[in-house]
């Protein structure tokens, strides 16, 4: 190649031959017959989503390649619109639009003729007019026809800039017409704007755009991008020292000497989003939604403790009667312990008590012994749990109505507002005590959400488990609460006799303490040596399939949950899966299947909702069958799931493009399977699975088993993770908050 570049020219021209498509990264060789020169120009560049046969228009340089001869070096390209009705024909026949095929592109353009891309634009009810096109497939055409050609032109430009076509997808979803216009002039809000950016794609789209590396977007960019990463990892602030030099690595040595007055910038700014606390002697950096709902919510609990002081001083509380507590004793068949008194009669006398204990300590039935006192005095508690799972258990439990705390405060789509929590300090809950159950996966700002629409009087109990996994989202509020010391807390810690003869039970205080898990010849517990992934794989097969069910007298689909240390691996959640899918439901033509991204659902399919869905009221755990799929045409495939809810299978039904809110579940991760509990678990612990390998979350997996644990793996890896406490603390400042060594705003 040689010579300088020539000037830009414009080629339009029919695209005869592509010899060359990377998927990846849209660049593409082509041959487009052109109408000017009635010859043949081969087109080199970047050009998603080219397809054979339409018309382009390209715009480039002229270059002479040693070998190839002359060449247009493409800088962009965008569809012509076809205008004649045999071209439109083509078009739409083409399989560019999705859902489209090509007898109904012929109907159309047989009814509408060169004028059948302008009604489907702008005038899609008229499709209606043909026979077999309802409304639905009149929206999805014309969805399709504006998306192929708006989204062209972004889509040419991201994946210049190396940005993949499913992330310039979601940008011109999130801007439209304006996605352009927002990348040149800040790409840096799209890290806070459009989900799957992070910043380094912002920050790569910039560098391509030429901003300079010191530009204040930038800085305030990667400062507020580290502390989003480090509530994602359970942070509810950054120390001001660690939070730069996090940045320090995202926007190099160079520039990192201006951070410190570009987080003093943001700061000051009434929108900035991000507040420094200084009430400790190293400022503490929140995103601003955190720094609120921490000090608002130690701002309720001390009024609520003061509430109680109160209270005591005017000897307001309800005394213990002992003959009601004799009467909850007959009436459940047994004499509460010492402790479990203690929680029954500070519920009539306290504002706030948290009850905490592990598996078989009892507090299930403290829980009912508090209700039944409650009841006596005319008080019908109200019951939540932050999980459906854990609600439904609660309600079985006690026979009572539980809901999840997202229904209590009714969240959900308020028009023009997006999603939000209805109940708040002006439309607060109706109730006098609450009982929250499974309180260790309350995160900051959902116990900020709930306390702010807890009334003024009410009494709240937090029953749960604190050497369980945290909280998922940021935060380590219950055991903040506990830290405080302010507030009364019932600790129990015998393990009832009825309890103790599980090994279940007493494995996981073993655990909790450091120590292996007992194992015997028979019970509930068993330990199973297999270090080498293959054979693990195929052993974790075998029991599920094949030994465990008869044994069980179980089913080993519904029965059995597989719960995996981590995702990835030949031992991880994804690879059990797709085993488990084959030994468990294999393919048969009885059962429909569809094939997405690498996997296949099948109807008879155990799967999870992996994310909440208020629309469908279907939450982040919820566990369910497939029971139908409608794939015929694969791009209108449509999968229904029952849900069980309590007697009944609660039905929902997801489109194509839901599918990626629901996954495979015979193997689900520890973390996943928090709030839920299951007959049997199978738990594999090797090696591999190392980087998860904690005392925590070995606890959370054994003690998800009502009937039987069985841990597959290695005595060693098993050993590192009871050994291995979580070593990382996370920041929040909520219990000297509540202390009051610091007060905030
Ligand atoms: N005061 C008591 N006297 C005798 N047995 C008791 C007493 N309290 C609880 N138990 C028994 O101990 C076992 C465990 O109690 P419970 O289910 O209340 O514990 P838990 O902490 O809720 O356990 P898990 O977290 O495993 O559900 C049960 O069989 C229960 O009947």
């Amino acid at each position: 190649m040689g010579g300088f570049p020539s000037e830009e020219v414009t080629v339009e021209g029919k695209v005869k031959k592509i010899s060359f498509h990377n998927e990846e990264n849209g660049y593409t060789v082509a041959t487009l017959r052109t109408e000017q020169k009635k010859g043949e120009v081969v087109a080199v560049g970047t050009m998603v989503g080219l397809q054979l046969n339409e018309s382009v228009r390209v715009q480039g340089r002229w270059k002479r390649h040693e070998k190839f001869g002359l060449q247009l070096m493409v800088d962009r390209f965008e569809r012509v619109v076809p205008v004649t009705a045999d071209a439109i024909l083509q078009f739409l026949s083409s399989g560019a639009i999705k859902g489209l095929g090509a007898k109904t592109a012929e109907k159309l353009v047989q009814h509408f003729g060169a004028a059948t891309l302008q009604v489907i634009e702008s005038e899609p009810e008229r499709l209606l007019e043909l026979e077999g096109i309802g409304q639905k497939k009149a929206e999805g055409i014309a969805k399709g026809v504006r998306e192929q050609f708006g989204v062209q032109s972004v889509m040419l430009y991201l994946s210049s800039c190396g940005i993949s076509a499913r992330i310039a997808a979601k940008v011109y979803k999130r801007y439209g017409a304006e996605s352009l216009d927002v990348l040149r002039g800040n790409p840096y809000r799209l890290v806070e704007e459009v989900h799957g950016i992070g910043f380094k794609t912002a920050d790569q789209l910039a560098m391509q755009l030429g901003l300079p590396a010191e530009s204040p977007a930038r800085l305030r960019a990667a400062l507020k991008h580290v502390l989003r990463q480090a509530a994602d990892e359970g942070h509810v602030y950054l120390p001001r020292r660690e939070l730069i030099a996090h940045a320090e690595q995202l926007v190099g040595s160079a520039v990192s000497q201006r951070l410190p007055d570009v987080l003093l910038e943001l700061a000051k700014e009434r929108l900035g989003g991000v507040v420094v606390d200084l009430s400790s002697e190293e400022p503490g950096v929140y995103l601003a939604g955190f720094y609120f709902a921490e000090v608002k919510s130690a701002a309720r609990i001390r009024t609520l403790l003061a509430g109680e002081e109160q209270e005591a001083q005017q000897e307001k509380a309800r005394p213990l009667d002992e003959a009601m507590i004799a009467e909850i004793e007959a009436e459940q068949g047994m004499a509460l312990a010492p402790l479990q008194r203690e929680a029954v009669a500070a519920v009539l006398q306290k504002r706030l008590v948290i009850i905490t204990g592990g598996p078989g300590t009892g507090k299930t039935t403290t829980v009912r012994a508090m209700i039944a006192a409650l009841e006596r005095q005319g008080i019908t508690p109200i019951l939540a749990a932050p999980t459906g799972r854990a609600a439904k258990r609660m309600r079985e439990s006690t026979g009572m109505a539980a809901k999840t705390l997202h229904r209590l405060l009714e969240y959900a789509l308020v028009e023009g507002e997006g999603m939000r929590f209805s109940r708040d300090e002006e439309n607060p809950l109706q109730g006098e005590v609450f009982i929250i159950d499974e309180a260790s996966m309350i995160d900051q700002l959902l116990f900020f959400q709930f306390l702010r629409a807890l009334p003024a009087e009410a009494r709240l109990v937090l029953c749960g488990d604190i050497d369980q996994l945290p909280s998922v989202g940021a935060g380590r509020v219950l055991q903040d609460l506990i830290e405080s010391e302010r507030v009364t807390v019932v600790r129990l810690q015998t393990i009832f006799r009825q309890a103790e003869e599980s090994l279940i039970v007493k494995n996981a205080h073993r655990i909790n303490r450091g120590l292996l898990p007992e194992v015997a010849k028979e019970g509930d517990f068993f330990f199973l040596e297999e270090g080498r992934p293959e054979e693990l794989l195929a052993l974790v097969l075998d029991l599920t399939a094949r030994r465990l069910p008869p044994f069980l007298q179980a089913d080993p689909i519904e029965d059995i949950q597989v719960l995996v240390p981590m995702r990835r691996g030949t031992v991880g959640v994804d690879r059990l899966n797709e085993s488990l899918q084959g030994a468990l439901n294999p393919p048969s033509p009885q059962k429909a299947e569809l094939q997405q991204g690498g996997r296949v659902l099948r109807v008879g399919d155990k799967v999870m909702q992996t994310k909440n869905n208020y629309t469908k009221e279907v939450f982040n755990g919820d566990v369910g069958r497939v029971v139908a799929l409608d794939a015929e045409e694969a791009e209108e495939a449509e999968l229904t799931v029952a849900f069980q809810d309590e007697q009944e299978p609660r039905l929902i039904t997801y489109q194509l493009a839901e599918l990626e809110e629901i996954a495979l579940a015979y193997a689900v991760t520890v973390h996943k399977s928090q709030g839920s509990e299951y007959p049997c678990v199978i738990l594999p612990v090797v090696h591999q699975h190392r980087v998860m390998l904690k005392r925590n979350l070995i606890y959370t997996g054994v003690t998800r088993a009502k009937r039987l644990v069985v841990l597959v793996g290695t005595k060693s890896a098993l050993s590192i993770a009871v050994r291995s406490q979580d070593g990382q603390r996370r920041h929040t400042r909520l219990s000297a908050r509540i202390s009051g060594e610091e007060i905030g705003e």
